[in-house]
């Protein structure tokens, strides 16, 4: 069975495995150990935290193989971004040059450097092993993170974002930052992208040009990938999607990969979804599939599994109960599988 939950210091090392398989782009997974070992300590501080409002809180969660005891994938919560450093984007603007005495009008596509989305919560971190693609899985470790934010909704934001991570070739060369980035950093996107995930990104405001970008001054290449993800990120676009996420003119800075957005009551995860109370039942023959998860923090669990909804129960097999935590008439919150 694939379990969704948070994340212990007892991960790092498996984690810090699949760190290593992402590749370019996925600055939020860091390949560096110790900066690994500091995000996870951050999530279990925030689980534990009580909360009024969202702040700085990181939640980070694991998908693990309960067969093998493996961790398969990641999944993140940022509760409040650019709180404690700005969170930088680009906003896809117009401006028009016209001369009507030369009869000539100019719509120009530009670039603006700003921190619209300060506040916002973002979801992030979300990687699966290779090995486990294809299947589903993607699904649960996508979704799960919808049920916590339902259950928990003074912890985060109204508005959700997620930063998708942008094109760039097997090489791991963007030709967005080629053309733009390059001229102002004097390093490679992968180092710069990297940077931008660490504790502090100050370089950014010290090195990032001040003025509008005219797009149409940037190479080809480059324009043709505004707002465009990587191939491998094509699935977790499509999950979004599929949410509700939509792309309001926002690009990132390094790879102009789109920032898509959504309110919360709009997610269709949690729109869908039921509060339940608990039936055990060993006998439960149902091919109808559930998302479903309990009411907790610390000890959140959700899984995938086929049940049987009746009113406000929910007829679960004692193995899914015992992989969730939960006993005869506790709590717990499902939606259906469409
Ligand atoms: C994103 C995941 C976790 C998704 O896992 P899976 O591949 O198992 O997903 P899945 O459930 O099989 O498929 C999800 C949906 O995508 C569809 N799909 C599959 N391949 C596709 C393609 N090439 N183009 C368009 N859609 C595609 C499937 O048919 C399915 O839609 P139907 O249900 O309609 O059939 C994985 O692909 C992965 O680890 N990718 C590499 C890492 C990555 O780029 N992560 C995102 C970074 S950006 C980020 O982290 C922020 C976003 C976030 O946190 O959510």
């Amino acid at each position: 069975m694939m379990l969704f939950r948070p994340v212990t210091q007892d991960d790092a090392d498996q984690i810090a495995a699949l760190a290593q398989q992402t590749g370019t782009g996925l600055t939020t997974l860091p390949k560096d150990p110790e900066k690994l070992k500091h995000k996870i300590a951050l999530s279990i501080e925030s689980f534990a935290a009580t909360v009024e409002y969202p702040g700085k809180e990181y939640y980070l969660f694991v998908l693990e193989d309960t067969t093998t005891g493996k961790v398969v994938g990641t999944s993140g919560l940022a509760a409040a971004v650019g709180l404690e450093q700005p969170f930088y984007t680009y906003k896809v603007g117009t401006t028009v040059h016209a001369s009507p005495r030369l009869g000539i009008h100019k719509t120009i596509p530009t670039l603006i450097l700003g921190h619209d989305y300060t506040g916002t919560t973002e979801i992030c971190t979300l990687f699966l092993s290779p090995n486990h693609r294809g299947g589903g899985t993607g699904k649960l470790l996508s979704k799960g993170r919808f049920l916590f934010l339902k259950n928990h909704p003074k912890r985060f934001a109204n508005k959700i974002i997620a930063e998708m991570r942008g094109y760039s070739d097997e090489n791991g060369v963007s030709p967005f930052w080629e053309s733009l980035g390059r001229h102002f950093f004097d390093m490679d996107f992968d180092d710069a992208d990297t940077k931008s995930g660490e504790d502090s990104n100050e370089f950014i405001a010290e090195l990032m040009p001040k003025y509008p970008i005219y797009v149409p001054m940037l190479s080809e290449e480059a324009q043709a990938t505004l707002g465009k993800v990587h191939p491998d990120t094509e699935p977790a676009l499509k999950l979004l999607k599929k949410e509700g996420f939509r792309y309001t003119g926002y690009v990132d800075i390094f790879d102009a990969g789109p920032t898509i957005e959504v309110r919360q009551e709009n997610i269709d995860t949690i729109k869908r979804s039921i509060d339940v109370n608990v039936v055990i039942n060993s006998s439960v023959d149902s091919t109808q599939r559930f998302l479903i998860a309990n009411r907790k923090v610390e000890d959140y669990r959700c899984v995938l599994a086929n049940a049987q909804l009746i009113d406000n129960r929910i007829e679960i097999t004692a193995e899914i109960a015992n992989a969730l935590g939960l006993k005869n008439d506790d709590q717990a919150i499902v939606t259906p599988m469409s």
